[in-house]
């Protein structure tokens, strides 16, 4: 098997780290394409992965095509491409569905959400795929899901409230923790915000073993935590009143957000 990335951002060169990271490809059956060949070569130094001259090299040597790049840029490249009918083509982008590749590939297509914690080997990669996908290409693909995560099949009609919570969540978190260590040394002006940062960072990844070795519901980890009468219990109850509305506004706009995209990417198909 040969998997080819087009599009070498932020999540073709996770995926390339990721798939190299966890052995579960040799480094000659990865081959890579960008529009600025410089984030392919540096890929190459450090993995030994091909490099194609042109994304069209990437579909007639790939079996399985990701393309990973911006969402408007996918359909007018697969519009580009000439990929043969047997080919599995398979898109990262939040907002293209599978009848949208459809209309553009009459072969096998799959649309997958990764993560970029994936290149820590952990983390949830969404995905659907067409019913043109045969076994073969389906085990493949999960195959290299579950080696870089967990692959988690999904419905469209779930595949963007699941974003959020998968894909769009490390950089959410993250936006959440940096608040947190602004709120502490608010609080106490004494505490540096470097070391505010990395006691979150140290208790996230705490958090995370607990809650998974331990196979703890969250509501058994806040009992543990909040000590009846305690002092947790009180901070429970000021995020009870304040992350709901919160998070229902977040839902919300990045639907909106969806539906935009979504909206754009049917006028690219009615040109
Ligand atoms: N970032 C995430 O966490 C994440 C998670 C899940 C899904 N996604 C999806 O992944 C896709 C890419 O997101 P990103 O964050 O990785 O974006 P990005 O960092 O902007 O990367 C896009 C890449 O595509 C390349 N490119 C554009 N047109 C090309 C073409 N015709 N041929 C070859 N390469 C081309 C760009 O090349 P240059 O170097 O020349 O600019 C750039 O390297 C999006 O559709 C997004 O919805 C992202
Ligand atoms: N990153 C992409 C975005 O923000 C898709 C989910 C995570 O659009």
């Amino acid at each position: 098997m040969r998997i080819g990335i087009i599009g070498l951002g932020s999540i073709g060169q996770m995926l390339v780290k990721a798939f190299c990271k966890s052995n579960i490809l040799s480094p000659e059956n990865v081959i890579v394409y960008n529009r600025t060949q410089e984030k392919a070569d540096i890929l190459h130094a450090a993995y030994g992965i091909g490099v194609a001259s042109s994304a069209q090299e990437i579909c007639e040597q790939a079996d399985h095509i990701f393309l990973c790049t911006k969402p408007l840029d996918i359909l007018p490249l697969l519009g580009e491409l000439t990929v043969s009918a047997e080919k599995h083509v398979i898109s990262v982008a939040a907002g293209v569905s599978i009848s949208d590749l459809e209309k553009s590939h009459t072969g096998p297509v799959s649309k997958v959400i990764p993560t970029v914690t994936s290149q820590e080997l952990h983390g949830v990669s969404l995905f659907t795929c067409s019913t043109q996908v045969s076994a073969e290409q389906r085990s493949e693909f999960v195959n290299l899901l579950s080696a870089i995560g967990t692959a988690q099949e999904v419905t469209e009609d779930v595949i963007e409230t699941a974003t959020i919570i998968s894909s769009s969540a490390p950089g959410l978190i993250a936006g959440i923790l940096e608040s947190f260590a602004e709120a502490a040394v608010r609080k106490s002006p004494q505490l540096d915000i470097d070391t505010a940062r990395s006691i979150l960072v140290e208790t996230m990844l705490g958090t995370a073993l607990l809650l998974k070795n331990e196979q703890l519901g969250f509501d058994q980890l806040i009992t543990q935590v909040a000590t009846k009468g305690g002092i947790t219990e009180e901070g429970l109850r000021v995020l009870d009143k304040t992350l709901p509305g919160g998070f229902d506004e977040l839902f919300a706009m990045t639907e909106s957000k969806h539906a935009m995209l979504k909206e754009l990417v049917q006028k690219q198909i009615a040109k």
